[in-house]
């Protein structure tokens, strides 16, 4: 019944984490991931600085391009603050439907909301139906050649404010160089680019944080 990565990597938390432990099923993941099967999660190392950035943001609204597994919703959802909410975007349904069993076990359920579809159809969205006035805290992870016209559509719909933080997965590999050439020369952004590993590789990889000017 596991026929795919996403649900063997499910099952294997189910098997080993601690329900509502949401420290544990990230532990997990790496575990698995690095001992059986790679898969696309931002992994424990740029994980770590993630954790960082976040804790120094001090989030309460949050928006994820990409769940994926939701590996990274219940890492930043395990730091949120009573009341924060994280709100991630995925348009597989495989994902989203294991993502939601993650979110679920792991227990951070009431601070993350899985949006299914196309961020394109979704960011315009986020106001009206989703009651959301500005973001705090932007984590981009979906398709790479993705990540600059999402941006775009984030400052057109009004939803960053001066100090937003956006920081985006996979500056090296595979690589967003459209995005970064973007923040760092466009004016609106103060950007730190934040050197790491692929996650559970040894090439080289990077997190880049691109501050909203307002
Ligand atoms: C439009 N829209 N709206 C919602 C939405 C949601 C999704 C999915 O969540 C989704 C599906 C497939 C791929 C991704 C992007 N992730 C990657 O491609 C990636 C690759 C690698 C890597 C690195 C080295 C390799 F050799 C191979 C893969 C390492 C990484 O950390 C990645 O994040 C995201 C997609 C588009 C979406
Ligand atoms: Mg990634």
């Amino acid at each position: 019944m596991n026929h795919t990565k996403e649900q063997r990597v499910l099952q294997y938390v189910l098997d080993n984490a601690t329900r509502g432990d949401p420290q544990s099923v990230v532990d997990s993941i790496d575990n698995y991931c690095n001992k059986e099967e790679w898969a696309m999660n931002v992994g424990d190392q740029k994980g770590l600085i993630l954790d960082n950035i976040v804790n120094e943001s001090n989030p309460c609204v949050l928006l994820e391009l990409g769940t994926y597994c939701g590996y990274s919703a219940v890492r930043i959802a395990r730091l949120l603050k009573p009341g924060a909410h994280l709100y991630t975007v995925e348009f597989n349904p495989a994902f989203a439907a294991v993502a939601k069993q993650m979110i679920e076990f792991a227990g951070v359920q009431d601070k993350v909301q899985i949006l299914e579809g196309n961020t394109q159809d979704i960011i315009p969205q986020l106001k009206k139906k989703y009651e959301v006035d500005t973001l705090d805290f932007v984590f981009i992870d979906h398709w790479k050649d993705k990540y600059l016209e999402d941006t775009k559509l984030l400052e057109k719909c009004n939803l960053l404010r001066k100090g937003t933080v956006v920081l985006a997965d996979n500056v090296i590999v595979p690589g967003a160089p459209d995005f970064l050439e973007y923040v760092r020369t466009c004016g609106r952004y103060d950007c730190t680019n934040y050197p790491s590993f692929l996650e559970y590789m040894d090439e080289k990889d990077a997190l880049e944080k691109a501050i909203f000017r307002g």
